[in-house]
């Protein structure tokens, strides 16, 4: 059966030009190869003691290569992998050839092997080899072209071995990224969990001792700062949320706060004043109940965030823009298929912020980001690009399709009705810039192209679309 070369999206031109380079080498050396072969063969076991007895002495090589393992099984395969160098003759088996060197690059990246240890073990190759045939009898320009040979053949093994591993191993890279990421979020949802229930815990010895007999005094109890809670949110809440530190600082505020009534509530049990104790402990109460919600709402906001999800919309959020539109331009341009930016923003919305209350305004966000979500194509991606500002990226369209889109989308908001305190009906309009991607690279263009569009429909009146004028609005430039 014919081998066919696996095509994958990594494959560059650069790599078919290796590949074909590397068959016409096979095909129109064969009979030097055989000569080479004839001289390099019979040593290879004598050439694999000496790769690894030199390797073992390497600094760091040891992990990856303990002597049991080289007895056993690596001297023999570096002989056979040497003896391999020189077997193919035919396109397919080159080929085969070329899999088998990618194999061997797979199998550094899975062992993490550190890339100056193939690149040592390579020149050790080339030392062996090249002196064999320096002792042997072949002619003097015979030899020459033995030499070189030998040093392209090693060569591109070690291109297309070292090509393989920094694949993988930029893989391995991302899954590992990824996997840090989700095992930061999932223990910060079970720290967040365990918190809470340890400051209940914390409370519930606080309420039991203040009608123990014997009280105990303030300096035997535990105080709010040395409970596992505040010892969280004084030394570690900062440094996980390095963004957040007004919540930090609301948290560290709330510690003062409980530990303030606890001090409060210990002065009143000391002097028996009863009814003022029942209002102190309901206070605590409340403080350590509102601390508790506060301290899970805030890291579930934080996740969300991390996470590139807007909490209140539950959109994409700023944060995978680059990611995304960079992959639109690359896929638009491979595929001849150009995309465009909606960018949509609320008209006059700080008057229903004013007037209504921001609850109400959130509401409203909200259903407006379904509106969206429901009405664009599944391909197609809308992020909650600021306050009331959302941000549409219609794939695989033209600026005619895209234009008609976004009156739709304009129509549907002015028509829907939305409530205010889920009871007075209400209606709101919005105002639609568009831009048609032209190729630039830099995503941020099409974007300030469509943010010029809507400035002019804001300044044209609101609740319209307009189309961004590029020639104008993207002066030629040498990028
Ligand atoms: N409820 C709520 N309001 C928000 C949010 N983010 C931003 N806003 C409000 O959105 C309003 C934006 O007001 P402006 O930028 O003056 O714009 P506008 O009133 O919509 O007027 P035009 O855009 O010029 O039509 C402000 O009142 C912000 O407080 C949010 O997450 N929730």
């Amino acid at each position: 059966m014919p081998v066919v070369m696996p095509h994958d999206d990594k494959k560059t031109v650069l790599r078919e030009i290796e590949q074909e380079r590397l068959v016409e080498i096979y095909q129109h050396s064969q009979a030097l190869i055989r000569r080479v072969e004839a001289i390099i063969t019979p040593s290879v076991e004598r050439i694999a003691d000496l790769f690894y007895t030199e390797m073992l002495t390497i600094v760091g090589a040891q992990p990856f290569l303990n002597h049991a393992l080289v007895d056993t099984r690596l001297r023999l395969s570096l002989a056979e992998w040497i003896k391999q160098l020189f077997l193919p003759q035919t396109k397919e088996e080159v080929y085969l050839h070329i899999q088998r060197q990618r194999e061997v690059g797979n199998i550094h990246a899975r062992i993490n092997i550190p890339i100056y240890l193939v690149h040592h073990g390579i020149r050790v190759l080339k030392r062996e080899c090249r002196q064999l045939l320096i002792d042997s009898n072949l002619e003097r320009n015979e030899m020459a072209t033995a030499l070189s040979l030998v040093e392209e053949l090693l060569d591109y093994s070690s291109f297309l071995i070292n090509e393989s591993y920094f694949n993988d191993i930029i893989i391995n890279e991302r899954s590992a990224q990824a996997l840090r990421m989700n095992t930061i979020n999932q223990g910060l949802a079970m720290d967040c969990e365990r918190l809470r229930s340890l400051l209940f815990d914390w409370l519930r010895r606080i309420l039991t001792s203040l009608y123990q007999t014997p009280a105990p005094t303030l300096q035997q109890l535990p105080t709010i700062f040395s409970s596992d809670f505040g010892l969280w949110v004084t030394y570690k809440a900062e440094l996980l949320f390095i963004d957040h530190q007004q919540e930090v600082d609301h948290l560290k505020a709330q510690l003062i706060k409980i530990n303030e009534l606890v001090k409060q509530a210990i002065t009143l049990r000391d002097t028996n004043s009863i009814i003022e104790l029942g209002a102190t402990i309901n206070n605590l109460n409340d403080a350590v109940t509102h601390s508790s919600w506060f301290l899970s709402s805030f890291i579930n906001h934080a996740l969300e965030m991390e996470s590139g999800r807007d909490p209140l919309t539950h959109l994409f959020n700023r944060r995978y823009i680059p990611t995304i539109m960079q992959r639109a331009i690359r896929i638009s341009a491979t595929q001849n298929a150009p995309f465009c930016i909606l960018l949509l923003d609320i008209d006059f919305f700080k008057k229903v912020n004013d007037g209504w209350g921001h609850d109400n305004g959130d509401a409203i966000l909200i259903q407006v980001g379904e509106l969206l979500v429901t009405h664009v194509r599944a391909g197609d991606f809308v992020f909650r690009y600021g306050g009331e500002e959302f941000l549409v990226l219609l794939n695989d369209i033209n600026l005619d399709t895209a234009t008609h889109i976004a009156e739709k989308l304009r129509l549907l908001i002015e028509k829907h009705t939305f409530y205010i305190n889920k009871t007075i009906p209400f209606t709101i309009t919005t105002s639609i810039g568009i831009a048609l991607h032209e190729g630039h690279p830099d995503y941020s263009v099409v974007i300030s192209q469509a943010d010029g569009a809507l400035y002019q429909a804001k300044e044209k009146g609101r609740n319209r679309i307009e189309v961004a004028n590029n020639l104008l609005s993207n002066p030629p430039t040498t990028a």
